[in-house]
């Protein structure tokens, strides 16, 4: 066991071409916990997971998985994270088991443990009568826990969510929070949750607010709340990232 956080983003900027999507931006989300990344359209989001996950190199600055960094030890970085990315990127037309058996093999499992790890994850997000269909014919909510339970295969300690509930009902969005947050409690991971959607948050949870492209709150939902001087965390945020505004959410 290590002490180090699931993930720690020291001083990171980021710039395509003249514009600065990311600007001297440092966070922690620590394991065992759900942290959320919580941002409007543009904010920076999806840049940072790009970092963290290594489709863009970090220009500048430090990003560790377990304290590991990801540009000096990517190999052990890269295999403490799972991630699910904001596009769906499962093959339709191949099974459930077949998309995850692929992803194992990826990650250097292979055979029967690949198949019984996928069983009992499978098992574990109540789709194990599934795992001989096809992905199609899944439904969006039900597509999503396959991507979780794909991005859970190798055993991460890091999980990186952007956006997952969007295009959700909200019964769907409910049940995808309510099983992260119980993958939390059993297995220890870290989870950082990219969302625009403040009622996604809770009060335990920790709160990263990034706004074009630096962070303009980083504490606990409490502090966001003091911070930005008002009672719900949409109006808090806004006040900060919006000192003009006085009311509404941040959705
Ligand atoms: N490949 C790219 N080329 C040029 N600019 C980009 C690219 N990707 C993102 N940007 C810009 O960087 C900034 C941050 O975008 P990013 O996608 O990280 O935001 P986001 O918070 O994920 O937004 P959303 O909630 O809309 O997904 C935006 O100004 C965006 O236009």
């Amino acid at each position: 066991m290590t002490s180090a956080p699931a993930l720690e983003v020291e001083r990171v900027s980021h710039a395509f071409g003249a514009r600065k999507a990311l600007d001297d931006v440092s966070l922690v989300a620590p394991s065992g916990a759900f942290t959320a990344l919580l941002g409007q359209n543009g904010a920076g989001k999806t840049t940072l997971f790009s970092l963290v996950t290594r489709l863009y190199q970090n220009a500048s600055g430090a990003i560790r998985v377990e304290g590991f960094d990801v540009r000096r030890t990517p190999s052990q970085a890269l295999a403490r994270l799972g991630v699910v990315f904001q596009a769906r990127t499962l093959d339709l037309e191949l099974t459930v088991m077949q998309n995850l058996q692929y992803h194992a093999a990826l990650h250097g499992i292979g055979g029967r443990e690949a198949r019984g790890r996928a069983r009992a994850l499978l098992e574990r997000f109540g789709l194990a009568d599934r795992a001989g269909e096809r992905v199609r014919s899944l439904s969006g909510g039900q597509m999503r826990r396959v991507e979780i339970a794909r991005a859970l295969l190798h055993g991460p300690s890091l999980l990186l969510l952007d956006e997952p509930t969007v295009g959700l009902d909200i019964g769907s969005r409910r049940a995808l929070l309510a099983e992260t947050r119980r993958l939390i409690a059993e297995d220890g991971v870290g989870v950082l949750w990219a969302t625009h959607l403040v009622d996604e948050i809770e009060a335990a949870d920790g709160v990263v607010a990034l706004h074009q492209g630096r962070v303009a709150f980083s504490g606990d939902v409490a502090g966001l709340k003091a911070q930005g001087g008002a009672d719900d965390v949409g109006a808090a945020f806004l006040a900060l990232v919006e000192p003009g505004a006085s009311r509404g959410h941040a959705a």
